[in-house]
């Protein structure tokens, strides 16, 4: 693979946000942050200008001043971790905001099997991923775990979008040999591996250690795969130590489908464990109906939740209970879903999780009966959603040590946002578009993030980075 920005170290200065835990941010200003060649972070020094840097640091990396490659953040600007989508169906990208009153099972009846099934045309394919993984990384996605088709050649494409256009990504070939419609569904058990050991093959071809693009495996959700399927998909899992995507208890219909195609399963989770794939390895998108020993199962057992609850609120699903799972020691992130959900920002995730977190203690609320000290507890505040959407992210696909935050050792997956910064004397026809967030000047950073979060959108993320490399760069009108 070509190294990132043409082999070039880089010294990053402004002021710098990460989550140091779940609810807490560091703001980090006036700091300098260095990214070798390869993408990662060799240095962090507060209190730093460049001056500084030539002449402390850059001796100690043994770096030249004239091959540094310089960024500067303005005084309204911030560096934020690149946000990771933890599920979302690049195959349903076109039909984003289409949903109507549906509910999951007819909603996958009529929109979402004839879209994906439609994407077996190569040339289809390759607009609709183009564009979903340029629109998502101008959003800040640094990070995807897609679900593609069941076609080999498509799934393989998105994969080397994914590479060539500098996200990185799991990539996954969906599996389903059962419950869908006749013209969208994998022959047999053994078609479908096959099919699936193709794309591993292919991805292993492009990415040889999965640097970037990783394969995972995808059963589509247990009502679609036979008994067959998923107990060679564990066998595969086992042989390849590849991680799994599907979904969990996410609609109460497709629930009552799981107990009566797997009667002697305790819970739908218990399904996935039946056939071993239920493991630290594994994403689960949902999970809002979890029984209190299914959610114990899942913890027992290091699978990770996708909290998805834009697609939750849209296709009329429920409200997942994240702090209670995220007390039970679940590892918790964002997923936007799309088309379930839809937005293709994980921003607007964060805010949405906020807000379903609000309505659960609410009066009809599944929360509303705890006492006024657990209902406070239960909502999520702007640091806790920030840390699911980067570091809770990175945790759920796998990546904690190599994404998520900005620590010596971690890669530059990074987002630069900037903030309309109205000055005393602005005249109104002098405004940048900085897009729905004013900052006066007055408000403490806590605050401006606050307003990020609940007014911020993709013209506030200004450039975004993944392994060092500048993947995209917004275009001021
Ligand atoms: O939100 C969802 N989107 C899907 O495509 C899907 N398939 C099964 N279950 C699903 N849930
Ligand atoms: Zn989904």
């Amino acid at each position: 693979m070509a190294p990132p920005n043409n082999g070039k170290n880089q010294l990053i200065l402004g002021t710098f946000i990460h989550s140091r835990k779940l609810d807490e941010l560091q703001y980090l200003h006036n700091t300098a942050v260095c990214v070798d060649t390869s993408g990662k972070i060799v240095a962090i020094e507060p209190e730093c200008d460049q001056a500084k840097a030539e002449s402390t640091l850059f001796p100690r990396l043994r770096w030249s001043a004239e091959e540094v490659m310089v960024t500067v953040g303005k005084d309204s600007q911030f560096f934020f971790p690149g946000f990771v989508d933890t599920h979302l169906h690049a195959s349903q990208y076109p039909n984003v905001g289409i949903f109507g009153k549906s509910t999951l099972l007819d909603w996958l009846n009529t929109y979402t099997f004839p879209m994906e099934a439609s994407l077996s045309s190569l040339p289809k394919a390759r607009r609709v991923y183009t564009r979903c993984i340029r629109r998502t990384l101008a959003h800040g996605t640094t990070t995807a775990a897609y679900y593609a088709t069941i076609h080999v050649e498509p799934t393989n494409l998105l994969a080397d979008l994914c590479l060539s256009m500098g996200q990185r990504a799991f990539v996954g070939r969906v599996c389903m040999d059962q419950l869908g419609p006749a013209y969208y569904l994998d022959e047999s058990p053994e078609q479908a591996i096959a099919a699936t050991r193709a794309t591993i093959d292919h991805i292993r071809g492009i990415d040889a250690n999965f640097d970037l693009v990783s394969p995972i495996i995808t059963p589509r959700f247990a009502p679609a795969c036979s008994a067959d399927t998923m107990r060679q998909l564990g066998e595969l899992q086992r042989e390849t130590e590849l991680p799994v995507q599907t979904h969990v208890s996410e609609n109460a219909g497709e629930i009552a489908l799981v107990r009566e195609l797997f009667p002697d399963s305790t819970s739908y989770a218990d399904v996935y464990d039946r056939y071993g794939l239920l493991g630290e390895k594994m994403i689960l998108a949902h999970a809002v109906h979890l029984s209190e020993e299914e959610a114990d199962l899942i913890a027992r057992r290091g699978a990770k939740v996708s909290h998805c609850p834009c697609s939750n609120s849209a296709i009329t699903s429920g409200e997942a209970r994240v702090r209670w799972m995220l007390e039970k020691g679940i590892g918790v992130g964002l997923g936007t879903d799309m088309s379930g959900g839809y937005s293709p920002s994980v921003l607007e995730a964060a805010r949405q999780a906020s807000l379903v977190s609000n309505h659960l203690v609410m009066p009809g609320g599944k929360l509303h009966e705890l006492p006024q000290e657990e209902r406070e507890k239960a909502k999520l505040s702007v640091e806790e959603v920030l840390y699911l959407a980067t570091r809770g992210g990175a945790e759920v696909v796998g990546l904690r040590d190599k994404i998520g935050a900005f620590e010596v050792g971690m890669e530059w997956d990074a987002q630069l946002i900037g903030l309309g910064m109205v000055c005393e004397e602005a005249a109104e026809d002098d405004m940048e578009d900085e897009g729905n967030v004013d900052v006066f000047g007055w408000e403490p950073w806590d605050e401006r993030v606050a307003k990020w979060v609940f007014n911020g959108d993709d013209r506030n993320t200004k450039k975004v980075w993944v392994r060092g490399r500048l993947v995209h760069e917004r275009k001021e009108n």
